[in-house]
């Protein structure tokens, strides 16, 4: 497997999958990182890359982690990551380049899409949908019948109660307890909707 992305979130994929996967190379654009938990990092694909093997893009941030997969999609496979530990139900369905990590819980019908996090010890209940993009931090728990719009971020400890429907690019804080629907690009901390920034005045 390829690695895209040489930080934090690579180092994490990298740790859960060197004992068994072998790594043909990790990329990043950043020139300045050279190497990675003993690695080499090649720094950018270069033009007409030939990959040998799927490619895993191991950036935590949502809006680059689709860019980069929206540019390379034609051109590799995108590989997906499921630790030992985690328990996946065998009526969920999990979309490409998602990773479900240590401890994590993906329960009875629910539909992940691309290029999904689901981190350590996350909890996604029966019938749950998770657009594309999405990260589920570490802890945080999704009840039953819940919907994530492509791209938003719930935050590490969040609780999400049954059923609610959370939009598109929304950022729900860390700890939070979301008890009602939150809007396509809105943000979420505590146990209220916060309100839009208002445009600087001319
Ligand atoms: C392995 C990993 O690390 S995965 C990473 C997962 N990431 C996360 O879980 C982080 C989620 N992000 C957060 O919780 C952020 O703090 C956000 C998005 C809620 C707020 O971020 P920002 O908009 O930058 O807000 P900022 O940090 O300026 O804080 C604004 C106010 O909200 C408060 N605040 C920030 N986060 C929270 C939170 N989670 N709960 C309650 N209050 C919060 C701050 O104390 C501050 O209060 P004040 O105005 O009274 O001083």
């Amino acid at each position: 497997m390829y690695i895209y992305g040489a930080s934090g979130h690579g180092r994490v994929i990298i740790d859960i999958i060197d004992s068994f996967e072998k790594i043909h190379g990790v990329f990043d654009d950043n020139p300045h990182i050279k190497e990675i938990l003993g690695y080499p990092v090649i720094g950018e694909i270069p033009e007409n890359y030939q990959f040998k093997s799927d490619l895993f893009i191991a950036i935590g941030d949502n809006e680059t982690r689709m860019r980069i997969s929206r540019k390379l999609k034609s051109k590799v496979r995108f590989a997906n990551i499921i630790h030992d530990s985690a328990i996946f139900s065998k009526r969920a369905v999990l979309g490409e380049g998602c990773v479900v990590m240590e401890g994590a819980i993906v329960k009875v019908n629910c539909v992940l899409g691309n290029q999904v996090i689901i981190n350590t010890g996350a909890s996604v209940d029966h019938d749950c949908i998770i657009g594309d993009y999405v990260h589920i931090a570490p802890q945080a728990t999704l009840c039953g019948g819940i919907t994530i719009g492509e791209g938003s971020l719930i935050g590490a400890n969040a609780i999400v109660l049954p059923g609610v429907k959370v939009g598109a690019w929304c950022t729900i804080g860390a700890g939070s307890i979301v008890h009602q629907d939150v809007p396509d690009g809105f943000k979420w901390v505590g146990n209220k909707l916060q309100p839009p920034l208002l445009p600087v005045s001319q």
